[in-house]
Formats: C-alpha cells, structure tokens, sequence
C-alpha cells in the first residue's frame, strides 16, 4: 500500500458517528499533545474503532488542517492522534478534566464520553491487556517473555506538560501512550530495544508494547521500568540556581552520560558518512526560512542567522552520522542515585518519523543540551549567562573525555547546531508556549549578532 493510501481518512464509519466526531473537533485542539494548534481543524475523521473492553474504545482520529484531496492525490494535510474514549451513559460525576462531552446522535446517542485514561479502571485494564499478549481488531498487544509484569499495580495518569499521555503503575512502570501517530516504528520503542541489547544501563528498556496494523501499521504504547525517586535535569538545574549551587558536577556526568549512549547507538544501528556540510547547510537554511516564515519576529535576524550556516560548508565534517536522541535537553535525563539516564527517544516531535530515525550528527544532540543549560539559565532575573557557560564547558569537558573528541573544538559544527535548535525552539514555543518565545528570541539574537 502506498503511504497515501495509509493516510486517507476511511470514510465508513464517519457517518454514523458525525456527532462524536462533532465533540472531538471541539475537544482535541485543546490538548496539550495536539500537534495543530497554529492551524484550524477543517474536517475530522474516524481512521479506526476498537472495543478495547466493555464501554471503552480505542479510536484513531485524523484532524485535517486542509482540504479534502483528490482521488488518488496527496492526503489532506493533517495528523493522526490516539484516543482512549470511555463511553458510559452514567459516568463518574467527578469527570472534570476528562470530560468530552455527551453524543447527541448515532449509535452512541445519549454516552458521555470521557478521555478514559484518567479513568483508573480503565488504565488497570489497560495494563492488563499487556500482561496477557495478543490481538484486538488491529491492535496487537506484546511484551517480552520472561518478564512477567505484576498484577494489582495501581495507577496514575502523570500530570506533566507533555507531547504524549504517560501512566504510572504502582511506581512500578511507566507506560507512554503516544498520541500524535504516525506509520513506523516509534524510535522510542525501536531505540530503547536496540540499546538494552547493547547492554547499555543509561536508557529504562521496554518491557511490553502495544502496536496498530490498521489504518497503517505503527506503535501505539510502550511499557518501561519507572525510575523510582528520579528527578529530571530541568527540576535539579532550576534547583541548584535557586540556591546558588554548582552545578558543573552534574553537567560533567551528564556530558559522559550523553557520550556513553552515543557510542551504544552507534554499535547499536549502522552509522553513515560524517554530514556532507553543503546539504546539512541547505537544510537548516530552509528550515531557518520556515520558521522565519511562521514567526515573523525571527525575520530581522534572518540574514545574521544564515552565515552560521554558510560557515558550515568551510568546516571539518566532523563525527560521523550516526543514530541519536534527537530531542535532547534537560527535560529528558533523569537523575536516579548517582547515575544519569536518558528517556524519550522520539526526537523532535513536529519533524516526520522517516527524518527522526534516519542518521544525524551527534553534535545536534550536544547542542540540545547546551541551549538547555541557556533556558535554566533565564527562568529567573537576573539572568545567569555564566552559570550556562561553566555547565557547558564541564558538559562537553564530560563529553569529550568518554567519547574520545572534544564539541568544543567543533566550533562552526556546535555554532550551525545551536542555531538550528535555537530556531526549533522559537518555533515551539510560538506554537505551544507564547510566554516562553523571549527564551529562544534572546538566543537567537546572540547567536546572529555575535556569532557565539
Ligand atoms: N522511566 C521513567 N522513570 C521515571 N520517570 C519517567 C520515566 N519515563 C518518563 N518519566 C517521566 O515522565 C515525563 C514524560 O516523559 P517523556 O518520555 O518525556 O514524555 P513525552 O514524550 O510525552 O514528553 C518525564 O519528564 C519524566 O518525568
Ligand atoms: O519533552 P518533549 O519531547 O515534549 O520536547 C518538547 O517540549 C520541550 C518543553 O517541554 C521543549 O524543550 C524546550 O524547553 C525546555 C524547558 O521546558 C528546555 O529545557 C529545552 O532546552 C527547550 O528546547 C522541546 O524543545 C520540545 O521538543
């Protein structure tokens, strides 16, 4: 099947549902995880339809942001999402925030529906269908024999401003419902896998799954060991500046922790050529001129922006190609005794799956974790430039001495990259936090003014 005919919306079941789907296009939008906030839902279809168990379905919603296509055209712009829904004609009183809405019409008429994984009854019966592998409708439900996962484990939907929905059972496990889907393996499965079989201590390893054949093949969930007592980077750094604290320590580990899962990926998926330096210079051009495009404010640092780009094509091609996190920063390490380990392989969200699993240089990654240390750095006046600068210096000192090579002598490399992730985040947080723009504004300022 062509990836066009994955993606068409299947028209059958729209009909008899059109009120349910009413209620979602007023619903989705306003998720934290809905990946279309810039743009209007223009239609809303029904992909698929599961009975999961008795008044709870599993649904695969397309949300177009365009027209509808043509016959054997492209398909209409727009995502795929997740949705666990509980449909109940006397539902808890106590919904709140899980609340739909109730279904005027169809074969549904008069059920609420709720988002059933703040249901605990439902995320219990969740968990036990990973415990006992197998198929419903398209849904295939598998975890890794000889691990067998404990029953009774009580469960809480995590309440973190996140790209996904995340359930903790019993401090036990942890399981990450996706929502925004997409035809593939998710790297957050395929990875994780790839780096336990590495014998690589520094990434949770998935312990049960669950996958979707229809309307496309592609991960649903994945199942891991939940780090009891972890902080994240984000929480110890805004900590330590709060109290003044060092923090070159923890930024030095985090650099060996980073290098150590580097060269597991690099063992773990076959590694490429080093970037060629006139292509990775053209694609974060254009992606520069997107997002100048999108978020106007980026357009006076336009013409400063691109000479770190066209310097690319001067430097050495650096480390080779090879698979990475994609999305690093210091919301995604967790710090458990005094170990680092690293989470959320799914890379940067807004970019397609094919580009997050291809091979990238390792250096995108130091320069998500060095601008991370630059946003800890301006949450609070004043300001505290130097404090980024002594955890970068200790993060790639930390790098440098595991992997062999030091970012820092990878001048225009780490400078294109930084870059690059700089014009990400103003694009991000345009879309999804407008207060947080100034961060990645004062960045991207810096970066075409003086170049540093
Ligand atoms: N294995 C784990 N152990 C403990 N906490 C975890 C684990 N995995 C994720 N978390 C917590 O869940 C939050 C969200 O996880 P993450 O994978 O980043 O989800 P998302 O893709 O939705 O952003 C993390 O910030 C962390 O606090
Ligand atoms: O964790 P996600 O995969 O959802 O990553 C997205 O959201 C992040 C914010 O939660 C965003 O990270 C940006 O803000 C962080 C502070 O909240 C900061 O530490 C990061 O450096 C900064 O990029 C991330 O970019 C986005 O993909």
């Amino acid at each position: 099947m062509t990836k066009t005919a994955f993606l068409r919306p299947r028209s059958a079941p729209v009909e008899p549902l059109e009120s349910l789907a009413g209620l979602l296009r007023e619903w989705l939008p306003r998720q934290r995880w809905f990946a279309g906030k810039d743009r209007p839902v223009t239609d809303l279809s029904l992909l698929s339809m599961t009975e999961l168990f008795p008044d709870c379905l599993h649904v695969l919603v397309h949300a177009g942001h365009g027209g509808v296509p043509a016959p054997g055209g492209d398909p209409p712009a727009g995502d795929c999402y997740q949705l666990l829904l509980g449909v109940r004609e006397h539902p808890s009183p106590r919904l709140g925030r899980a609340l739909i809405g109730r279904v005027q019409n169809g074969p549904l008429a008069g059920r609420t529906v709720y988002d059933a994984l703040y249901d605990p009854r439902s995320a219990q019966l969740l968990l036990e269908r990973l415990r006992h592998p197998g198929t419903a409708g398209p849904l295939r439900f598998e975890c890794h024999a000889g691990q067998p996962l404990p029953t009774g484990l009580v469960p809480r939907l995590l309440d973190a401003e996140q790209s996904n929905s995340s359930l903790v059972y019993g401090d036990e496990y942890i399981l990450k419902v996706f929502r925004r889907i997409q035809p593939g393996v998710n790297p957050d499965l395929e990875v994780p896998g790839a780096l336990a079989r590495q014998g690589c201590h520094r990434v949770p390893a998935p312990v049960a799954w669950f996958r979707t054949t229809d309307p496309f093949k592609a991960t649903l969930g994945v199942l891991q060991p939940y780090l009891r007592d972890a902080s994240d980077g984000w929480t110890l750094a805004l900590g330590a500046l709060a109290a003044g604290d060092d923090f070159t320590a923890q930024a030095h580990a985090l650099g060996r922790a980073t290098a150590d899962v580097h060269l597991a990926l690099a063992s773990a998926f076959p590694v490429g050529e080093p970037g060629e330096m006139r292509r990775t210079a053209t694609a974060m051009t254009e992606r520069l001129t997107a997002a100048a495009h999108a978020v106007p404010a980026l357009q006076p640092f336009v013409p400063g922006l691109r000479t770190a780009f066209a310097a690319l094509t001067a430097c050495d091609a650096g480390p080779p190609a090879q698979r990475i996190h994609g999305d690093l920063h210091l919301g995604q390490v967790l710090r458990a005794g005094r170990e680092w380990f690293v989470i959320d392989f799914e890379g940067e969200p807004s970019r397609p799956l094919s580009e997050r699993r291809s091979t990238h240089s390792p250096v995108r990654d130091i320069a998500g974790m060095l601008r991370s240390f630059d946003y800890a750095a301006r949450q609070r006046r004043p300001w505290r430039p130097e404090w980024a600068w002594r955890c970068r210096e200790a993060y790639c000192a930390g790098y440098a001495s595991r992997a062999g090579w030091d970012p820092r002598k990878k001048h225009g490399l780490l400078r294109a990259y930084e870059t690059d992730r700089a014009v990400y985040e103003v694009l991000y947080e345009a879309r999804h936090r407008p207060d947080w723009l100034p961060v990645p504004m004062a960045a991207i300022e810096r970066l075409a003014v003086r170049g540093d």
